[in-house]
């Protein structure tokens, strides 16, 4: 059976951006692309839940987030998770967007409205926006709401996503395969800078090609496989294979998945261990990730009763957790701003030519 969607004009225009959120859509864009390049010293900290179940919990966590981005803005560049589709290992809940009513029915008409309404409240918390892009076809409806998006562990190596990913307008991070494999990763780093040319949906939703001209601003994420890639042996292999393909060093590590085994326990360790690389002058380093919603642990999606407070995929830290956490990643980042060895990596860095993505 088929079911008639919205136009992505339609979707936006029921729930658009405010034209300040828009405005700040694009500066947190060019903050993203700066700090990766380190034309700002800061640290970017993707933050948030797993997944999004229950947006009106989640908007409760991402005003917790808001008021620690402000405390912390010195520091650290906060960037809210705001993930509405999940990518599955076999099989599974996929996403707010595409099953709703957390009944295992599809339902992408009532998910993208509702999905989209999420959005555009979250961003006018004045955070950025983290996103992962799971099926291109969804861009369109979403993509003008978020500030750095990633590809997943299980869809790196996928020719659309890499062309969705040249033409996305804000730095995108090409997640190590599910294998903890580096070189699909970097491969779509690479394919990623290019043009394409690639199918879309248009505003008023006409299947449409689509020119895109290639994102400069495509980056590695560490997130480990069946052994972990966080620690300096793996963040130095990275630095090493991206050297070899002519990249530059600009690495964001994630602390869940397999750099976690996907137990939230262990996320504080990952951190730690971070923090300590970072606090040593690691300019490399430019952004972590941290699975952390407003309690501790997860809950089975087929249960009876579902607590908006707990994640429905992986485990999630708590809030009251998190929040050391990120002050450790504050503190590790002042540090490195007056660190001798990345005082002088910032000396030996040529002037960058990456710039804000419109
Ligand atoms: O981030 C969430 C999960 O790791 C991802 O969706 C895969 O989950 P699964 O292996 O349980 O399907
Ligand atoms: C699925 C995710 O990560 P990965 O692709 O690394 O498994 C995620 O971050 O939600």
């Amino acid at each position: 059976m088929m079911h008639p969607l919205p136009t992505p004009a339609a979707l936006t225009a029921a729930h658009p951006l405010t034209p300040a959120a828009a405005d700040a859509v694009a500066d947190h864009r060019a903050t993203v692309a700066a700090v990766l390049d380190r034309r700002d010293p800061r640290l970017l900290v993707v933050v948030g839940p797993c997944s999004v179940h229950d947006p009106a919990a989640a908007l409760e966590y991402a005003g917790l987030l808001a008021d620690a981005a402000r405390r912390l803005a010195d520091d650290l560049v906060l960037v809210f998770r705001a993930y509405l589709e999940k990518p599955r290992t076999i099989t599974g809940w996929t996403g707010l967007i595409a099953c709703p009513g957390l009944d295992g029915k599809g339902d992408l008409a009532t998910g993208l409205r509702l999905g989209r309404s999420f959005l555009t409240d979250a961003a006018a918390t004045g955070l950025p926006l983290a996103y992962e892009f799971v099926d291109p076809a969804l861009a369109p409806y979403v993509a003008d709401t978020v500030s750095w998006a990633a590809v997943g562990a299980r869809t790196v190596a996928s020719q659309p996503h890499r062309h969705l990913a040249s033409w996305l307008p804000m730095p995108v991070g090409m997640k190590n395969c599910v294998s903890g494999r580096l070189d699909t990763a970097i491969a779509a780093v690479q394919a990623a800078a290019h043009p394409h040319t690639l199918p879309t949906v248009s505003p008023d939703g006409c299947l449409t090609a689509l020119d895109s001209t290639g994102n400069p601003d495509a980056h590695l994420v560490l997130r480990g496989g069946p052994t972990p890639n966080y620690d300096m042996t793996g963040v130095a292999q990275a630095r090493s294979a991206l050297a070899a393909a002519d990249l530059p060093h600009r690495l964001v590590v994630d602390a869940a998945h397999g750099n976690s085994g996907k137990d939230h326990d262990r996320q504080p360790h990952v951190i730690t261990d971070l923090a300590a690389q970072i606090a040593d002058g690691d300019d490399s380093l430019a952004g972590v990730m941290i699975e952390s919603y407003l309690s501790d642990g997860r809950q089975d999606p087929g249960a009876a009763t579902l607590r908006p407070d707990l994640s429905i995929t992986d485990p999630c830290l708590g809030w009251s957790r998190t929040v050391p956490l990120l002050d450790h990643l504050a503190l590790a980042s002042r540090r490195r701003r007056s660190s001798p060895r990345a005082v002088a990596d910032q000396a030996d860095r040529p002037a960058s030519t990456s710039g804000a993505a419109p």
